[in-house]
């Protein structure tokens, strides 16, 4: 419905900190299993705060054929130092020694705000399969280091703050990885399509319009289970309720931001 292609398990908006192992492993597994013809790609997040458990996730994406797996920086002991954060990605990467590896930075949610240029040089000696980086923060400066000193050892640049993935397209960032894109996917791939084309008017329409919702819903509250709520509302795919200490978002919530998607004009009218 939302003509998604590829799918990010596990990460923020799965609560996958919040998951057991266990569950980890049945999530990823049933993904793999139901994208089998239908996703080009399955990454799965197999961060946590013990690197143990980090490398049993590790282990397991690579036993049942991940495309890709993902790993957040620790966030109760932080890492400060470029070295320190390297060591643990570095001791989960080679528990998977054939599955391309991608940095997650969401510096917002893990405090840690090591700058990924800094990262970066000269990652691959470290970890040979670094295929990349989720980009999930708005410092777009140091995004555009990432990609101006790695083009030549062709890293993906994933992007992910939805509400100005345009901006990151126009610096080089090759795709997007979002909570939005599971209600708002077909709208994003039309405004890819467009930038593709450089019909950048085109395209800036449809970032001003999912920038228009989000805003709007930022003013409200918005988190994991707002998001989730308007994944049910658009999907009618019952999304259930979040996991503590999240809670469920309001009666309240939903009807406003179901007026609020419902009054937009898209450009491709509907
Ligand atoms: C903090 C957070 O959830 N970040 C998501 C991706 O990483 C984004 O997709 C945001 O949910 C989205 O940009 C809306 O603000
Ligand atoms: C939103 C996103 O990219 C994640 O769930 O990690």
């Amino acid at each position: 419905e939302q003509n998604v292609k590829n799918i990010f398990v596990n990460g923020t908006t799965g609560e996958g900190l919040s998951l057991s192992i266990q569950e980890r492993k049945q999530l990823a597994e049933e993904w793999m299993c139901q994208g089998k013809d239908k996703l080009d790609h399955v990454i799965i997040h197999v961060g946590a705060l013990s690197l143990l458990e980090s490398q049993e996730l590790a282990r397991h994406a690579a036993a049942i054929g991940a495309s890709g797996i993902a790993v957040i920086a620790p966030s109760f002991f932080k890492p400060t130092k470029k070295d320190e954060l390297l060591g643990f990605l570095q001791k989960v990467a080679s528990e998977a020694p054939t599955v391309p590896f991608y940095y997650y930075h969401i510096p917002a949610l893990t405090g840690v705000k090591i700058r990924v240029e800094e990262l970066l040089d000269g990652i691959r000696e470290q970890i040979p399969t670094f295929q990349g980086v989720k980009f999930s923060d708005t410092d777009l400066l140091d995004l555009a280091q990432c990609i101006n000193k790695n083009e030549r050892e062709r890293f993906v640049f994933l992007y992910g703050v939805d509400e100005q993935l345009l901006s990151a397209l126009a610096i080089g960032a090759n795709g997007a990885v979002g909570s939005t894109y599971n209600y708002l996917g077909r709208k994003t791939n039309l405004m890819l399509q467009a930038f593709a084309k450089s019909d950048l008017a085109l395209a800036q329409k449809y970032q001003f319009l999912t920038g228009e919702f989000l805003s709007f819903v930022i003013k409200l509250g918005f988190g994991v289970a707002q998001t989730k709520a308007v994944m049910t509302l658009v999907s009618g795919i019952p999304m259930g309720p979040p996991r503590l200490p999240l809670v469920s978002a309001s009666e309240e919530f939903i009807a406003k931001a179901k007026a609020k998607l419902e009054s937009i004009v898209w450009p491709d009218g509907d």
